[in-house]
């Protein structure tokens, strides 16, 4: 009977055994069932099935009566016992029959669940795995479409162009994208895309997949058109691209995107070459303007310019002084007071160089708020301080080549003569804001109307910065001691201002001239020029009025009111020289000689004025202090 029942369950494909519970004894067990205990069938036969249950006899107890008394049931937790020791948790259907009338058997149906839970796992994902494959399926075939329908426009298209799927892999490359990014399409296709050809940014970083716009696009269906980024070579080179990504939408699904790029290196090296250019434009355009603002200025001088006009000693002096150092580079210090010519010195000087087809570039260091010396002296970068807008030239760099003119140099303070001082001697400086070093050439000529050896003693202006401008000292004479060139001048200013006005020239009668000389002139050449142009403006017809100067401290005594036809008889002349003379010997007491004499008051040599008392018979000593002249 056994044997009938073995061969009715042995090749059931679940573990059965049936059992004899009276005699707690197996009757027959199939192929599983043994598998399941780790017994041969003969070893289970021998053992009790209790022994097979040892750690759940209750539980078996209760099953076993459970089945003998309804005839069918369902355990789901007991454990067995394997041959190795191992327990395994069963889940068991049974059911109870009677064999040949008396014996009364139940079948074991048992199932081990944690096979059971693997199984499940299993088939799960292959449910997944599946119905994943249907959807990938159906996307390639949306990719497939897409490949063959634009068959044409993919190969001929010179742009490059690929399908990536929602996991990012590749599913088309066009020839032009092969022929661009150097990989075979077979090479990508079915890889992801982002890590072969665009997983680092330009500056050499990681390119995170989760900041690619591309894979954003996967997410909110958005095109994205991009314009500065790199695709990566094969190769391992970077090609600068301009990509534009759309989404693919199947039945309302994103499944990917196609992504078209173009290679932009040229179009890139264009625009470097055009944003250079366009700034060289811009400086040059910048220097341009300052030197055209510079070059105006010249203009306007030109009429002085070269014009060192004078025969006495002191302004022969000079012109040999320049003439000697305007052929070299050496920096020249050139001091004076206001207005006796410094300017025009320095202007004589650079016309006489071979940097004369280069502007003079002039900076008045007294006109300079203190807070813009840098930025006036070395230039600033855009943002180098609040109220900077645009990158700025300083003078030193727009006077390259040329002539750098410091006037009123005693005005620098202190803070930037040191940075002077290196640009003197090493050519070079930094604009504000900037860290790069600039060299220059330029040739600076500086002047004073300050004693600038005091400055030195006083603190205020560096020794060695001193030293360094004054390489060759000039001195610019005042006019009171070069009276002798009054009357040049005044010709001279006479017809640059007559012509300026379009007046006909104006003459000056010697008596006016003489006139001219008796005073003092502390405001120098410039307070005689604006003199002569008041008094063009006033003349009329071809006659020139001429009004006493403003009256100084030195002025010896009021000149003679003009006379109605400005003719001066030689009696006219005695009597004003001799007015002239005698006011000048009783402000200095009767003083002929030093410093504040009468001579120096005059403008005249010591012995030319002795000359002239004794051919107007005037004596020294009715001036001294108790000579009743004097008062
Ligand atoms: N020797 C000269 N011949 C002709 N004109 C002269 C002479 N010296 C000075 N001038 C004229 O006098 C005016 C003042 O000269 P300039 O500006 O060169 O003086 P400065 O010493 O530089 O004055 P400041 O110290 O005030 O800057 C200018 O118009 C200049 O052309």
């Amino acid at each position: 009977m056994p044997s009938t029942l073995q061969s009715l369950i042995g090749n059931l494909p679940e573990a059965i055994v049936i059992i004899d519970p009276v005699r707690d004894r197996f009757i027959c067990a199939n192929n599983l069932a043994c598998e399941l205990f780790g017994r041969t069938d003969t070893d289970l036969m021998q053992r009790p099935v209790s022994s097979n249950f040892r750690n759940s006899l209750p539980q078996l107890c209760v099953f076993t009566e459970a089945l003998l008394h309804r005839g069918v049931g369902m355990m789901q937790e007991i454990s067995a016992v394997r041959a190795c020791g191992k327990e395994l948790e069963l889940e068991v259907n049974g059911s109870a029959f009677t064999l040949e009338g008396n014996d009364q058997l139940v079948t074991f149906c048992m199932r081990d669940k944690s096979w059971y839970r693997q199984w499940r796992e299993h088939s799960n994902a292959q449910h997944h795995h599946r119905s994943g494959l249907l959807h990938w399926q159906r996307m390639h075939q949306v990719f497939e479409n897409i490949e063959r329908e634009n068959q044409l426009i993919l190969s001929a298209a010179g742009e490059g162009i690929y399908g990536v799927d929602a996991d990012g892999c590749a599913t088309f490359v066009n020839p032009a994208a092969e022929r661009l990014l150097g990989w075979k399409a077979e090479d990508l296709i079915g890889h992801n895309i982002h890590t072969a050809i665009h997983h680092t940014h330009p500056d050499g970083s990681d390119y995170c997949v989760g900041d690619c716009p591309i894979m954003a696009a996967f997410k909110d269906g958005a095109v994205r058109q991009v314009d500065d980024e790199v695709f990566w070579r094969k190769d391992g080179k970077p090609i600068p691209v301009e990509y534009t990504s759309t989404p693919i939408l199947d039945n309302g699904h994103l499944v990917g995107a196609v992504v078209l790029f173009r290679d932009v290196s040229e179009r890139k090296i264009a625009e470097v070459k055009l944003r250079s250019a366009l700034e060289e434009v811009e400086r040059l355009k910048h220097k341009l303007e300052l030197e055209n603002a510079y070059l105006q200025e010249e203009i306007s001088e030109s009429y002085n310019f070269h014009h060192i006009i004078g025969r006495s000693h002191p302004i022969q002096q000079i012109i040999k002084q320049i003439q000697l150092v305007a052929p070299t580079v050496a920096t020249v210090l050139i001091t004076g007071e206001s207005g006796t010519g410094k300017e025009l010195i320095a202007r004589a000087i650079h016309h006489g160089c071979d940097r004369n087809s280069r502007p003079l570039v002039r900076v008045n260091c007294a006109a300079i708020p203190r807070d813009l010396f840098e930025s006036e002296f070395f230039g600033h970068i855009r943002g180098a301080f609040s109220g900077a807008l645009n990158d700025r030239l300083g003078r030193f760099e727009v006077a390259d080549g040329g002539t750098l003119f410091l006037d009123e140099v005693g005005e620098l303070p202190l803070e930037l003569q040191g940075k002077l001082l290196r640009v003197l001697q090493d050519g070079e400086f930094e604009r504000v804001g900037e860290s790069t070093t600039r060299s220059v050439d330029v040739r600076v000529i500086a002047a004073t109307n300050k004693n600038l050896k005091q400055k030195v003693t006083d603190g205020l202006f560096r020794e060695d910065l001193y030293f360094r401008l004054n390489v060759f000292p000039i001195h610019s004479v005042p006019l009171r001691e070069r009276l002798d060139d009054i009357p040049l001048l005044t010709t001279h200013f006479l017809k640059k201002i007559c012509q300026r006005f379009h007046k006909p020239e104006l003459k000056i009668s010697l008596a006016q001239a003489q006139r001219l000389q008796s005073h003092n002139w502390p405001g120098n050449i410039r307070e005689l020029e604006n003199l002569i142009e008041r008094q063009v403006i006033l003349s009329r017809g071809d006659k020139l009025r001429l009004e006493a100067p403003t009256a100084t401290n030195h002025q010896p005594e009021p000149l003679a009111a003009p006379q109605e036809h400005d003719l001066v008889t030689e009696q006219d002349c005695r009597s004003l020289r001799h007015r002239a003379i005698t006011g000048a010997l009783r402000q200095t007491g009767g003083k002929i000689y030093g410093p504040d004499g009468a001579a120096r008051i005059m403008g005249i040599k010591p012995t030319t004025l002795a000359s002239r008392m004794r051919k107007l018979g005037i004596q020294r000593d009715q001036f001294t202090p108790n000579s009743s002249l004097s008062r």
